[in-house]
């Protein structure tokens, strides 16, 4: 299982509707063509839906992933995720405790966001399948993100011993994207670069390019 994560980690696409310029079906769509393993479903911040609206859109988004076999996640939002069967959650820190759940989620892929040893350490004691680590670089995506870090996190992480596996998100692009993964991590996580581009598409293509033949280890 944690081999199969490992893969699925490699290019994480992270999107809301909020996130998009053109519909999110079909960025969606297009970011899957680009190469992209993996996604999640955060619907989040200025302007995003909630309710029906938002379920709607979850059960639109998941059918795609489904039809093209990428597991689909869901953001925060537990009740959400086994409403829809989803695949796996990611929850922060602000949200319910790992070990909460992972009682609730049972064996689906469970990821957690951390920023220091300590949050790492309760967050692998508690069952987390991967760590969401970052802004690794700056971003406005995410309105109350922590400044970034770079990879000082990452390194310091694998460090300590921790072998779990790891994506760097916050900031991140094509030019940047092999960087990242030279720092250990098992994939990076992106949202805007890939959902706010003229061609999503070519966008996950040209991280796909960088990361593959960067990838530490
Ligand atoms: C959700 C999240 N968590 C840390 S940074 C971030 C936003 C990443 O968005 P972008 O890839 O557009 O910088
Ligand atoms: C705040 C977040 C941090 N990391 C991740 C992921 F990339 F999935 F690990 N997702 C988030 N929503
Ligand atoms: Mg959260």
């Amino acid at each position: 299982m944690e081999d199969k994560l490992r893969e699925m980690l490699k290019l994480y696409f992270i999107m809301g509707s909020n996130n998009c310029r053109k519909d999110p079906e079909t960025v969606l769509k297009e970011a899957i063509k680009g190469g992209i393993t993996l996604f999640q479903f955060r619907e989040k911040g200025q302007g995003s839906l909630g309710g029906c609206e938002k379920k709607q859109l979850a059960v639109n988004l998941q059918r795609i992933c489904k039809e093209a076999g990428i597991p689909f996640i869901v953001n925060d939002d537990i009740e959400l995720a086994l409403e829809v069967d989803a695949d796996g959650v990611h929850i922060g820190q602000s949200d319910m405790s790992a070990g909460e759940a992972r009682c609730l989620v049972g064996s689906k892929i469970l990821g957690v966001s951390v920023h220091t040893l300590k949050e790492a350490e309760q967050a692998r004691e508690m069952g987390a399948d991967y760590f969401g680590v970052g802004p690794v670089f700056h971003t406005t995506t995410k309105e109350d993100a922590l400044p970034a870090s770079g990879v000082s996190f990452i390194r310091e992480l694998r460090k300590n011993g921790y072998s779990i596996p790891i994506v760097g998100i916050g900031g991140i692009t094509a030019e940047n994207a092999g960087d990242v993964m030279s720092s250990g991590v098992d994939g990076v996580s992106v949202i805007s670069f890939i959902s706010n581009a003229e061609s999503p598409k070519k966008a996950a293509m040209g991280l796909k390019e960088n990361i593959m033949h960067k990838q530490n280890g």
